[in-house]
């Protein structure tokens, strides 16, 4: 099977609910995916190995999401030049604050682009990700194009009583 362009990768399962926002959009884009449980804490050897395939494998993006100590984007730009979107997962005790900063605060030469904290993090991302492939793939440009035009459209022009 061949490998999709985007990846979305994230600490834990625990990550998933936020993390599903990205897949979910990345399926009204039509953008082929893959998910995987991928921790720089936990399973050091696993992310060596994804960061180290990434570029032959043929991903184009990779979508990483994690809470905390949220080392897993940063590690992962360290260990490819694919594109690496951020997303900090919302935490009880710091209420994301953690995640953000963890993920955000790159040395020069491995950015990470960082998206917000929690779901609207995760769905940016996928936009995010749309965007860079759409400059290639003018089937998902027009896709997010779309998408874009429509989310526009819903806004109404005058607020309402609820
Ligand atoms: N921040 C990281 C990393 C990492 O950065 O490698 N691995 C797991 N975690 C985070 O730990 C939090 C709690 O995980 P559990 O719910 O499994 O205890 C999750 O938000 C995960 O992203």
């Amino acid at each position: 099977m061949s490998t999709p362009p985007v990846g979305i990768i994230m600490g834990s399962q625990s990550d998933w609910s936020t993390m599903r926002e990205a897949a979910t959009l990345l399926d009204e884009l039509g953008i082929a995916y893959e998910t995987r449980i991928v921790s720089a804490h936990r399973t050091p050897d696993r992310l060596w190995e994804y960061g180290k395939t990434a570029v032959d494998r043929g991903l184009q993006v990779i979508i990483a999401g994690a809470g905390g100590a949220a080392h897993l984007p940063g590690m992962m730009a360290s260990k490819t030049r694919v594109p690496v979107v951020g997303v900090p997962v919302q935490t009880r005790a710091l209420s994301g604050v953690d995640s953000l900063y963890s993920i955000l605060q790159m040395p020069r030469g491995f950015p990470v682009a960082t998206m917000a904290i929690g779901s609207a993090g995760a769905a940016n991302a996928a936009l995010m990700a749309a965007g860079i492939l759409a400059l290639k793939d003018d089937a998902i440009a027009a896709r997010l194009d779309a998408w874009r035009d429509a989310l526009s459209a819903s806004i109404p022009e005058v607020p309402t009583d609820d």
